[in-house]
């Protein structure tokens, strides 16, 4: 028996009884109606499966026009109710107008039992079928509110920061890539959901990518997916970022770190507008709005040969340059203030203060790490606080020193961030030509920096 409600509309009280008697050796619950002005008041229509409808109801009149009427009336109330018409008057172009305004199918009276069981069967699978695609699709919605929501809020009120909002606001309905550029910690990331989530596409997925974890050998699999079997770890068939990001968003963060084998590969897909994934030789259309950051210096980089020059000019259609934070000294206090009443619910400290004097030490400070480095700050500082107000020396603050290697007071972690930053230097932001004067792999100087900066 299956668990289905059907429902059968006709003026003939016999095909009404047939119809009962037939389906309800297979459906669990068959109701009929003598009037299909009834429908209009029917309770709870959408839990219906499968209607029968007659397409004819006044008497002498055979156009077919009632039946398409109630078609649409039962589409209206319940679209995913399965509607099967039935007719005495066979015509090739009704059936067709019936399929066309949503009908699941057409039967002529008189029917044979058989071939109405199997359409009645067909019905309920379409009508299973669009129920889990409804749910899907609300999973789904929901995952990709999920995935978007993030800490979208961008605090701050200086004179820089409103630029790059109007700029953004600007781009943002605009499909064109976008290059953001800043030192570590400004918000670029921030500024690249603000973008999205401005943009026609913020219905769609934001995926963000870190493109200097990647390894080498793995690239082409993280962004354009594999087939099961291409090679040793590949257990499952696996979507890459390209395709997941399909409709909606693609982030490339830390571009500067790609070395030029991964630029070759991005580039074309980036130009194609197309990926193949690593065992397949399918091409698969994919539709993104590109965002890319860096806080490399991408111009120099293409000087120095480092950096693709056509692929320079395919992401950055439009550059936004996000400021240091020492440049927006009206945002310091703010923002401060904005993470001190976050950590303040955090560790049940709401009614913490920063005196003036720790609002001096902040503003004079030169926030190197921006504000991820102001975030870290006043977190530590409310777990260090005691009592109401925070002080200056709940600040632990500590200008990196910078070429100056030798003194004894370094840790040896220290010792090792400045060796990094000295080869940065000397390579100008050159990660991978830092990695190898230092003896260590691109991945492992990464992970370093990455260590430093949380
Ligand atoms: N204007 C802002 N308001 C609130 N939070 C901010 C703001 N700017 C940055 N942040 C926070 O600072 C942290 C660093 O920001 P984000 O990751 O966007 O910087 P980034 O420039 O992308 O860093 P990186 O270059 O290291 O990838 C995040 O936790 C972010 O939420």
């Amino acid at each position: 028996m299956i668990d289905a409600n059907i429902l059968v509309v006709d003026d003939n009280k016999s095909v009404l009884s047939a119809l009962e008697i037939l389906l309800q050796f297979e459906y669990k619950s068959v109701k009929t109606l003598f009037n299909p002005n009834q429908l209009s008041s029917f309770p709870k229509l959408e839990e219906i499966d499968i209607v029968l409808l007659d397409m004819n109801f006044s008497a002498g009149v055979n156009t077919g026009n009632e039946g398409l009427f109630w078609l649409n009336e039962i589409k209206k109330k319940s679209p995913n109710t399965s509607v099967i018409l039935m007719t005495a008057y066979g015509a090739v172009d009704l059936a067709v107008s019936a399929l066309k305004q949503g009908a699941a199918d057409f039967i002529l009276k008189p029917w044979n039992n058989e071939r109405l069981m199997a359409t009645v069967k067909s019905a309920y699978e379409l009508r299973k079928s669009k129920l889990e695609i409804n749910k899907l699709k609300k999973k789904e919605t929901h995952l990709k509110q999920v995935i978007n929501e993030g800490k979208n809020l961008i605090i701050g009120n200086s004179k820089a920061l409103n630029s790059v909002l109007n700029l953004v606001k600007k781009v943002a309905k605009t499909d064109v890539n976008v290059l953001i550029t800043g030192e570590n910690g400004t918000g670029k990331e921030l500024i690249a959901r603000e973008l999205h989530r401005l943009s026609a596409r913020k219905d769609e997925v934001f995926i963000g990518v870190d493109m200097g974890s990647i390894a080498e050998n793995l690239f082409e699999s993280e962004l354009f997916g594999h087939l099961k079997g291409s090679f040793t770890d590949a257990k499952e068939d696996r979507v890459g970022k390209f395709e997941a990001a399909h409709q909606g968003s693609l982030f490339l963060d830390e571009m500067g770190n790609l070395s030029l084998q991964m630029q070759a590969k991005l580039l074309s897909a980036i130009q194609n507008k197309s990926i193949v994934r690593v065992g397949s030789n399918k091409s698969i259309s994919v539709d993104i709005r590109l965002i890319c950051a860096t806080n490399c210096n991408l111009e120099q980089m293409v000087a120095d040969g480092l950096f693709r020059e056509d692929l320079l000019y395919r992401i950055n259609t439009i550059h936004i340059e996000v400021p240091p934070l020492r440049e927006r000294e009206g945002d310091i206090l703010v923002l401060a203030d904005f993470f001190l009443k976050r950590f303040g619910g955090k560790y049940d400290k709401p009614s913490l203060k920063i005196n003036s004097a720790a609002q001096e030490k902040l503003m004079t400070y030169t926030w190197p790490g921006n504000i991820r480095e102001l975030q870290h700050t006043m977190e530590r500082a409310v777990i260090l606080s005691e009592g109401d107000v925070i002080k200056p020396s709940d600040f632990l603050l500590h200008p990196k020193p910078h070429n100056e290697l030798g003194n004894s007071a370094l840790t040896l972690d220290d010792m090792e961030q400045q060796m990094i930053a000295k080869a940065l230097e000397q390579n100008e932001g050159n990660h991978s030509a830092a990695a190898e004067q230092l003896g260590i792999s691109r991945q492992t100087l990464y992970n370093k920096l990455k260590k430093n900066q949380s």
